[in-house]
């Protein structure tokens, strides 16, 4: 169990990491989130004991962590960072990089592990590539092999896509995650990304101006985000008066709405017209203008004739579980 106590940590004056208390079962994996700047690669860094706390404790079990002023060394054996800079041999190839950190007890094993761990990261046929010819992307997916080589217990990644295109990123997801989670090591996954979050992450901490705003389940998050800041995190979302549906027209509360969940109606809900169409590929969204003059955004499977007018509703249940949110 990863326990994070009442941890606070200032960069000079500024306080970067505010009060952060959680805890992490083994084997789960949480998907950090927050906008930039918000301190989660302070957060890694924190827990990887590459920082001097002003105060609050981290503890793996029964080890605490300790920042560089008490151990020279930082890092601990069963913990590995994969940071945004990737530290790797540049002259050699990636098979020799990702040996670099195997054990030296398992010689015999080495070949069948370089080679599993090439299958993670999707670069078979680079293992006898130099590192210095590879592109940034590449890099990051030999950083990602050297920390795993390694077996850590905990991962810590910062950004673990950042440098790779859309294609290879949702390949890599569905190979790496999967793989963690078979081998049971727990993960803390810095991202800005919703989609490294919403089919991986077990739970998910948000963090704003250092400080942990949420700490739930995924589904629980999305499904009932305390705050726009948080709905936000997943893509596009509204933040709509509720007096705008005619039932509660009465009511001095406001509520949040991802585009995908409005209906559209001929007659029934709210009127907007349309003044643009984004193309998203599969859908439309669509930005319309409500009678109270604010931009609403809902999808459709096509473009809507601008200036048309739509009405558009929302499903009871969904304003039953969404409608805590007082203005
Ligand atoms: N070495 C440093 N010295 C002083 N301030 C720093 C240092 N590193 C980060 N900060 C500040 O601490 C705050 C949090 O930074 P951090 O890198 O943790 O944010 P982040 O959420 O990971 O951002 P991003 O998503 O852009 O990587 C920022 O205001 C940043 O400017």
């Amino acid at each position: 169990m990863l326990s994070i106590k009442n941890i606070s940590f200032s960069y000079q004056e500024s306080k970067v990491l505010d009060q952060i208390s959680f805890l992490l079962e083994p084997g789960s994996h949480l998907s950090v989130m927050g906008e930039s700047g918000s301190g989660k690669s302070t957060l890694l860094k924190a827990i990887y004991g590459l920082l001097d706390l002003d105060s609050g404790e981290i503890f793996w079990n029964k080890e605490q962590v300790l920042g560089p002023n008490f151990n020279l060394v930082p890092g601990e054996k069963y913990m590995r960072y994969v940071a945004q800079d990737f530290d790797l041999m540049p002259f050699t190839t990636v098979a020799e990089n990702i040996a670099e950190f195997l054990s030296v007890f398992e010689q015999e094993n080495h070949e069948a592990r370089i080679q599993e761990l090439l299958e993670v990261i999707e670069l078979v046929d680079f293992a006898n590539v130099k590192v210095k010819n590879l592109s940034g992307g590449q890099k990051q997916r030999v950083a990602l092999a050297r920390a795993l080589a390694q077996e850590p217990e905990i991962l810590l990644l910062d950004e673990p896509f950042s440098s790779i295109d859309q294609f290879k990123k949702n390949q890599l997801r569905h190979s790496l995650f999967p793989y963690l989670k078979e081998k049971g090591i727990t993960v803390l996954n810095a991202t800005h990304d919703p989609n490294d979050v919403l089919s991986f992450a077990d739970n998910v901490l948000v963090l704003k101006d250092g400080k942990m705003i949420a700490h739930d389940a995924i589904q629980q998050l999305y499904q009932k985000p305390k705050q726009k800041y948080i709905a936000s995190l997943f893509g596009q979302v509204n933040e709509l008066p509720i007096s705008l549906l005619k039932e509660y027209s009465e009511m001095d509360a406001s509520i949040l709405i991802y585009p995908h969940e409005f209906e559209i109606s001929k007659d029934a809900g709210f009127e907007v017209y349309v003044v643009n169409n984004h193309f998203k590929g599969g859908y439309y969204v669509i930005e319309g203008v409500a009678e109270n003059s604010q931009t609403v955004f809902f999808t459709n499977p096509n473009a809507l004739k601008i200036h048309a007018r739509v009405y558009l509703n929302v499903s009871l249940q969904l304003v039953n579980r969404r409608i805590s949110i007082k203005k």
